[in-house]
């Protein structure tokens, strides 16, 4: 198993974002996490990578629980802000962050012409990344998340300000990678990349809905996974507005 949720509640202040989260996430699976703004997909993620704390409940990452930074190490993880030296090219952000997950020299190479080929940065790897637009950002973002060929990926939000074409490269990416047995955990809010994962988790607090997209299609009797989550959505505002 390479993350393990069971029973995990997380609350910030008085507000409770996590509410009895079990979610398992094994080798050769994608897993889209969607749910409203604030339904606290990254603060299930953060919480399940430990960099925030559950309230109560299991966590843990590759049998190991979080926090543990020798599992981090391990993980390819992407968060919805991009974290990247500004006043480095692209090829130095990866080189950099290449030593930090220990890879060797000449592997660092490789990888770094591999992953700029899946986010098609080739042409920008020694442009500053402060020259980058928005959507290059991201792109380097995920390309740093793929360094080393990672067993797991987490990634949030990664096709946020990405053009079309390459959205639907990078998909075929992460099935290619899933295919090799790569677990992945990945948030987004475009319901046509939640119709490709292997599993639907819809969040709002609880796990209101989890299955395959076919399955969810058949259960809600809808033909898309925007429509599955527009019911289950307003199944639950309806038990909350009937004080259930
Ligand atoms: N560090 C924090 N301190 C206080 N409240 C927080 C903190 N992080 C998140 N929250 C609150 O927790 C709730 C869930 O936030 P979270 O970012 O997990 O949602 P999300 O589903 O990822 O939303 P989005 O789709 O907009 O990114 C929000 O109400 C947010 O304001």
């Amino acid at each position: 198993m390479l993350i393990d949720l069971e029973n995990v509640n997380k609350s910030f202040d008085k507000q409770k974002v996590l509410n009895n989260i079990n979610l398992t996430i094994d080798a050769g699976q994608i897993i889209g996490l969607i749910g409203p703004s604030g339904a606290g997909k990254t603060t299930l993620i953060k919480t399940a990578l430990g960099m925030e704390k559950a309230d109560s409940g299991v966590t843990e990452v590759m049998g190991t629980p979080m926090p543990n930074r020798k599992i981090l190490g391990k993980i390819g993880y992407m968060a919805q802000s991009d974290a990247l030296y500004d006043n480095l090219t692209a090829k130095e952000n990866l080189e950099f962050f290449g030593q930090l997950k220990g890879l060797k020299k000449q592997e660092i190479a490789s990888e770094i012409t591999r992953v700029a080929g899946i986010t098609a940065l080739t042409a920008h790897l020694n442009k500053r990344v402060s020259l980058f637009s928005g959507g290059m950002k991201r792109r380097l973002s995920l390309a740093l998340a793929l360094l080393g060929q990672p067993k797991l990926l987490v990634l949030d939000e990664p096709t946020v300000g990405i053009d079309p074409a390459l959205r639907k490269t990078i998909w075929e990416e992460l099935k290619k990678l899933r295919d090799k047995g790569c677990g992945i955990l990945v948030t987004t809010h475009v319901m046509d990349e939640a119709e490709q994962v292997d599993q639907v988790v819809m969040l709002m607090g609880t796990i209101i809905a989890q299955d395959s997209p076919a399955k969810l299609k058949e259960k809600y009797q809808v033909k898309s996974i925007e429509e599955v989550f527009l019911q289950a959505e307003s199944e639950v505002l309806n038990n909350e507005n009937a004080g259930n």
